[in-house]
């Protein structure tokens, strides 16, 4: 559902954030994106979403072109960015509503989804308030809403736990999984290991630009020649031992 094949981008032509990435998340999975700081995650990431034009490469979601159909690939994802500081003069209602415009979502669909999605997330009662007055994990809560209201096949998150409290981050996990169960696909960048190696079916480990690992977290152990913990793997990977 998602490929990228031999994408670079390198900025104000000196700094090579991502140098040659190739890789592939097929249906059905959620698949882990991790990477030092300064690695080339969000630039990957911004790339994949129409956000930054690809230097060099092609980028497809759900089968559709980035480079070439950028309308038609846009509307095969829903992201959520590393910040959730957008919309704040909306209110949370009026947000969801315009989401669900910009998506032709008919309104007694969106009206079941926004229910759902505050029902789970414990939105409810602010979503009158304006998204100024919410807290920052509410913003992430109140964006991650908004970005899913038109039941995009393919998810893709910029570090989406952030900030996020227990049971909310529990919820978005569990949406995930479900949402991968059902035959689609989930890709999130994230620095929390424990995270990752619980939830995801695959990770790629990125540093400098460049992928140093693409797998499941057993071919991972297979590939380091040990049974270390997936932490001690990334910092072996990343030059930070
Ligand atoms: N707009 C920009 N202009 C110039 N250089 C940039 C820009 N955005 C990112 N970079 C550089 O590109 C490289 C990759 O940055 P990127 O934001 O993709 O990393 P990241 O893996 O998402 O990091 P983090 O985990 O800290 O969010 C870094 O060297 C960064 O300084």
């Amino acid at each position: 559902m998602i490929e990228l094949n031999a994408v670079s981008k390198t900025y104000n032509g000196t700094v090579k954030a991502v140098d040659n990435l190739s890789l592939s998340v097929p249906k059905g999975e959620i698949f882990g994106f991790l990477g030092p700081n300064g690695a080339g995650k969000t630039t990957t990431i911004k790339m994949m979403t129409g956000i930054h034009r690809i230097d060099h490469g092609t980028i497809r979601i759900n089968g559709v072109d980035m480079g070439s159909n950028p309308l038609e690939a846009k509307k095969q994802f829903g992201y959520v960015p590393d910040s959730p500081d957008m919309f704040l003069r909306l209110k949370g209602i009026e947000y969801l509503n315009f989401m669900a415009d910009m998506y032709d979502v008919p309104r007694d669909v969106r009206q079941s989804r926004i229910d759902g999605f505050a029902a789970r997330f414990d939105m409810q009662r602010v979503l009158s308030d304006p998204i100024q007055s919410y807290s920052h994990g509410m913003r992430q809560k109140i964006i991650i809403m908004g970005v899913l209201v038109h039941n995009p096949p393919v998810w893709i998150l910029d570090e989406p736990l952030t900030g996020l409290d227990p049971k909310s981050s529990f919820t978005l996990k569990e949406m995930m999984r479900e949402h991968a169960d059902s035959g689609k696909a989930v890709f999130f960048s994230t620095h929390v290991l424990e995270v990752a190696e619980k939830l995801c079916d695959r990770v790629a480990i990125i540093n400098r630009g460049v992928i140093q690992f693409c797998g499941t977290f057993r071919e991972l152990q297979e590939h380091s020649k040990t049974n270390a913990s997936l932490e001690s793997m990334f910092l072996e990977m990343t030059g930070h031992e």
